[in-house]
């Protein structure tokens, strides 16, 4: 098991980036923490961003919302998917969060755009409250860190002209 948050950055980010916040409401008392979690780091990491939350039924919801936060005009510069699958007594748990982790990562090379995985499947309570409501390994704020650090290094990449000319050789349609 993990034991600690990766650290948080040294640096204050000064961007303006748009951070989109996809959650399912599903286990709402866990997956309402993940959400205040992630809120209050970017706040105090990214201060300038502009934080926008969406919520969605279940896990299995949440990238069909994500795809629709991609797909809107104001591209989000990383998107946040959140939620808590607690398995059950059958499959269904499992499958649902294989299928979301397979398309979260589509879409995230597809748009090239981070998309922050914190979708998390837990065998009990237990474990659902240190990653979700503890502050040890809180995976909300993992996630927020995780966006900013994704923000900052697409940020670098985009405003280098070698790099900027890898990637849009790479993927055209994001020139
Ligand atoms: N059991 C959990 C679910 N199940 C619901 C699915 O995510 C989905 O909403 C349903 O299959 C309809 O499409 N969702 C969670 O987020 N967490 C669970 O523990
Ligand atoms: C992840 C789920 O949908 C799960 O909670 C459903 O429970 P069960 O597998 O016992 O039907």
């Amino acid at each position: 098991m993990s034991t600690a948050l990766p650290p948080r950055p040294r640096n204050i980010s000064n961007s303006k980036a748009r951070i989109s916040i996809v959650a399912s409401k599903y286990n709402e008392e866990f997956t309402d923490a993940l959400v205040e979690n992630a809120k209050d780091e970017l706040a105090a990491i990214m201060p300038h961003a502009r934080v926008d939350v969406v919520r969605v039924p279940g896990a299995f919801e949440i990238p069909v919302a994500c795809a629709a936060v991609l797909a809107g005009e104001e591209k989000p510069q990383a998107v946040i998917a959140l939620g808590l699958i607690i398995r059950g007594k059958t499959q269904h748990g499992d499958l649902v969060a294989e299928s979301v982790s397979t398309s979260l990562q589509e879409m995230a090379v597809k748009h090239v755009t981070p998309v922050i995985h914190e979708v998390l499947l837990v065998e009990d309570e237990k474990q659902a409250y240190a990653r979700c409501i503890g502050s040890q390994l809180n995976r909300g704020r993992e996630a927020a860190r995780a966006a900013e650090s994704m923000v900052e290094l697409f940020s670098k990449l985009k405003h280098d002209p070698d790099s900027k000319k890898k990637l849009n050789r790479q993927f055209p349609s994001n020139a």
